[in-house]
């Protein structure tokens, strides 16, 4: 099963910078030679993988994004200010396709890897480039180029973070419901959920985690009861179990021997998933009162000999789950990142602007000095790159 998140965003790489055309003017100096500079270079477009981040959720909220556009020219020779990239921070796994063309960009795989996704235009030549021996006076200069603007497909597999573990009917999809965006069905009757959900959780902008709700686990679920134990795979790559206990279950079961039962398939599955670290939340503290609700959460923690962390929430009401679900966010940004963190810089493609500037002058060298269209805005001219 494939869990994906996307968004589609718009960027654009910053335009060159135009050329300009100056004249030295300095008193005693009537006749300066041409002195117009370069443009600079428009900012790229990168997405840089980052491993604290898990969602790309942030970009369904901020869709535009724009590199800067290289300054113009100047007098004196000064080229202008090169613009500044614009790096996007994406979560590690994610893919970049041209929503256009479906043409795949690249995959971001390793933390810090970059990858460029939006070239800025090149620079415009100012006149100071044009002077030859038979022109000491040019009067040409070329545009900057604009810079590309993509629609920019990204893709995501997800990884939850959180896995709900619990009996049925414990209340894990209310619970998803609650916190997430996620609404996977709710009933009032056992294995309501047939296949796991995943719901981002978001507490503020940037800061996000992934909760996997899986079908509820029964005694003798190893050996195949219920819907057995297959779906418990779908938990190995969280960092935190979260055993939800329904504290007053309508048929009547005891909360303290299901707690049990469900450690104990845990355990039969998988010795290392029942190692991870687990917190007990207690479910459903509506349905009784303050001392009625210690006395069950007590016979759990004692029958379970629990030492670990509990909660309790009424995922319905909502009552309890911020909290929590800010303990969640909190616990996990403390934890160290277990993926080494292997830098990959994208490779430099180091452009020859010798070659560049030759091809320009020359291409406006062979035209009619008399042709030369002055037009500001003229963006449309054919320049062949080569790297
Ligand atoms: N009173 C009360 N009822 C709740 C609460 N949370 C869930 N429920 C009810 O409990 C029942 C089961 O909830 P689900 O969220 O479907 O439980 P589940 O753990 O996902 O169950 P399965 O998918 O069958 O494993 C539903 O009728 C919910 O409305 C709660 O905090 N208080
Ligand atoms: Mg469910």
């Amino acid at each position: 099963m494939k869990f994906v998140d996307e968004a589609v965003i718009r960027v654009e790489a910053g335009d060159g910078g135009n050329g300009i055309v100056s004249f030295r003017r300095e008193k005693y100096v009537p006749k300066g030679g041409p002195d117009g500079g370069d443009g600079g270079d428009g900012g790229d477009v990168y997405l840089v993988a980052d491993e604290n981040y898990n969602t790309l959720i942030d970009f369904r909220f901020e869709r535009f994004h724009r590199a800067e556009r290289g300054t113009n020219g100047q007098s004196a020779n000064c080229t202008g200010k090169r613009g500044e990239d614009l790096e996007l921070r994406v979560p590690v796994g994610t893919r970049a396709t041209d929503q256009d063309t479906g043409e795949v960009i690249g995959d971001l795989t390793k933390h810090e890897q970059k990858l460029m996704v939006a070239k800025g235009g090149y620079h415009g030549l100012g006149n100071a480039r044009f002077k030859s021996s038979t022109n000491r006076a040019p009067r040409q200069k070329t545009m900057g180029t604009p810079g590309e603007v993509r629609s920019l497909k990204m893709e995501l597999m997800l990884l939850a973070d959180v896995g709900l573990l619990g009996f049925p009917n414990a209340g894990k999809s209310t619970f998803i419901r609650s916190v997430s965006a996620a609404k996977p069905k709710v009933a009032d009757y056992p294995f309501t959920t047939l296949v796991p959900n995943l719901g981002v959780v978001r507490p503020e902008s940037h800061r996000s985690f992934v909760v996997a709700d899986i079908p509820g686990l029964i005694e003798g679920a190893a050996d195949g009861a219920g819907l057995g134990i297959r779906f418990l795979k779908h938990l190995e790559r969280c960092r935190l179990l979260l055993h939800v206990v329904d504290i007053c279950p309508v048929d009547g079961t005891d909360p303290a021997e299901t707690a049990v039962a469900i450690l104990d398939e845990l355990a039969q599955y998988s010795p290392k998933l029942a190692s991870k670290p687990r917190w007990l939340v207690f479910n459903k503290t509506d349905l009784l009162l303050e001392d009625e609700a210690d006395e069950v959460v007590d016979r759990v923690v004692a029958a379970l000999d629990w030492q670990g962390d509990v909660y309790r929430m009424s995922a319905f009401n909502k009552e309890g789950t911020d909290p929590l679900c800010w303990k969640i966010l909190e616990y996990l940004e403390s934890l160290p990142a277990d993926r080494l963190a292997e830098v990959e810089e994208a490779e430099k493609v180091e452009f020859q602007w010798d070659h560049y500037h030759k091809e320009q002058i020359e291409k406006f060298v062979d035209d009619d000095d008399d042709d030369w269209d002055d037009d500001d805005d003229d963006h449309d001219m054919e320049i062949i790159y080569k790297p």
